[in-house]
């Protein structure tokens, strides 16, 4: 998606939502070669929330991240260009503090969102509880995590 616009801000309801369903994906993890769990939620501008977790085959490089798993299908079962917009994304790992996405769910994640704004919550094992030591979640948008990017406006720009 090309477009750069704002998106709305999270209530503390769907932010809540968004966490408990990325946190509940992981049980669905299929990870029998790392055991490293990952569930990803994805919330979009007409209130849906998507789930994924990450999936592993025994020829290890040809899994597919939580992330990945997660915006796919989104992108493939909805019509462009009226597709709703990315407003947030969790992803829960239990390790603390929490995982961040992989460089490649980074390029995948920033080829479909509509701003550099977009907010990608991690949960590590405390879950959704934000105090204790600190380690609670953590928040970067998609242009902190992916800075200078690469893009499909940079397409654009060679036509
Ligand atoms: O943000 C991340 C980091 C790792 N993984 C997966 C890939 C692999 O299945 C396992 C260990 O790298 O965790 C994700 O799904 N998302
Ligand atoms: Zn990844």
């Amino acid at each position: 998606m090309s477009t750069r616009s704002s998106i709305e801000p999270l209530s503390k309801e769907e932010l809540k939502t968004l966490a408990t369903k990325a946190i509940d994906a992981k049980e669905y993890a299929y990870c029998p070669y790392s055991n490293f769990r990952v569930g990803a939620c994805v919330l979009l501008s007409d209130g849906t929330y998507h789930t994924g977790a990450n999936v592993e085959v025994a020829s290890t490089p040809v899994g597919i991240c939580a992330e990945r798993c997660a915006i796919a299908p989104i992108v493939a079962s909805l019509k462009r260009p009226a597709m709703p917009t990315l407003r947030a994304i969790a992803v829960a790992t239990d390790i603390s503090p929490p995982a961040s996405p992989c460089g490649m769910c980074r390029q995948f994640i920033n080829e479909f969102a509509t701003t550099k704004d977009l907010p990608i919550y991690m949960y590590g094992k405390d879950g959704i509880d934000q105090g204790g030591d600190g380690n609670g979640v953590v928040m970067m948008t998609i242009g902190e995590l992916l800075p200078m990017s690469f893009g499909p406006n940079d397409m654009d720009r060679n036509r």
